[in-house]
């Protein structure tokens, strides 16, 4: 046997040198939840070691996560029922707790880049990213208040926009808003796969944001379609997106792979709530030996193409490789 792969696996100095995939801090984005009361924290029944936090607390959150060396952070509101209407208003009036804690966030943690949703689900109380109109969700019309969000959130000083409603033509429709009002400096980070998935369903407990009737399968992909993926990477290009985004990852790792492949633009992965849960709740069962298989879906994300994972393993992962 000339060739034995076994030789270059046969010490931890070794398996490292020639290690293909290495995940680090800067690889990640930090989903937070803020609640509207400054000093609430409220753990995630489904999510255990996840917690909505109050404003004070987020700021502590997030000055504990740059010293561990988490630069980037995501952050979504939970909007209180009595706030939501038809047109999602709070979403784009400057007042709003969300839109004064970004400001306030940023203006803390400049050093920070500070990420942003758009999409109307948690402030509309039909509950869906776009506008409802007897049982329809609007597409052209949705695009007028997407935009009237996105300019108020890049008006707080935040640095990344994150489309997650799948309207079509929203991308090319924040980009015009927000140059046209001198943000040609803010990002966006497209959700450019969303599929309609099951592995959202502790993100809703979390936020409270569950379609009040219906699905999302109007506007999110079907996850038995690839091919499609690359239709709304090509228009988001064209659109003016920084990243393209696949969300869930790990049942969509292929997808990732296929965006990395065809395009050059940064490819971020969201590995989202279900995927954490799932991985929670048998860890805790004593079922799988959790930091491990936290560590080996980061990595398999990685290795798939995703230059940027947002990731509520984030911290843990942190305190986890500096041994603390
Ligand atoms: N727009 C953000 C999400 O929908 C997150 C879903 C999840 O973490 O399950
Ligand atoms: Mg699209």
């Amino acid at each position: 046997m000339n060739i034995r792969p076994r030789r270059n696996r046969k010490s931890e100095a070794v398996r490292r040198m020639v290690e293909e995939t290495k995940v680090t801090t800067d690889d990640f984005i930090f989903p937070l939840f803020l609640l509207e009361g400054a000093d609430d924290k409220i753990e995630v029944d489904s999510m255990p070691g996840i917690y909505r936090l109050g404003l004070d607390k987020i700021l502590k959150e997030i000055e504990g996560c740059l010293k561990l060396g988490i630069n980037v952070f995501d952050v979504f509101p939970v909007v209180p029922e009595h706030y939501k209407d038809k047109t999602a208003t709070k979403s784009f009036d400057p007042n709003f707790f969300y839109q004064k804690a970004l400001k306030r966030i940023k203006s803390e943690f400049p050093e920070a880049a500070i990420m942003s949703d758009v999409a109307l689900d948690p402030y509309n109380s039909d509950g869906h990213d776009g506008l409802v109109k007897n049982g329809e969700i609007l597409n052209d019309e949705t695009l007028e208040v997407l935009g009237k969000m996105a300019l108020a959130q890049a008006e707080t000083g935040i640095d990344i926009i994150g489309p997650s409603d799948m309207m079509d033509g929203r991308v090319g429709y924040i980009r015009e808003v927000l140059d046209d009002n001198g943000f040609n400096n803010v990002s966006i980070m497209s959700y450019t796969a969303k599929y309609a998935s099951a592995f959202y369903g502790p993100f809703r407990d979390a936020l409270d944001s569950a379609p009040k009737n219906g699905d999302k399968k109007t506007y999110q992909m079907n996850p038995a379609n690839q091919r499609e993926a690359l239709i709304e990477a090509d228009l988001d290009i064209e659109e003016g997106a920084d990243f393209l985004m696949v969300k869930p990852a790990l049942a969509y790792l292929d997808v990732i792979k296929l965006l990395k492949d065809n395009y050059a633009q940064p490819i971020a992965a969201y590995n989202v709530s279900g995927e954490y849960a799932m991985l929670k709740a048998a860890g805790m069962k004593g079922w799988i030996d959790y930091d491990r298989a936290m560590m080996e879906t980061l990595l398999s994300i990685k290795r798939a193409g995703a230059d940027v994972i947002l990731t509520y393993h984030a911290k843990e992962f942190a305190l986890l490789t500096k041994g603390l």
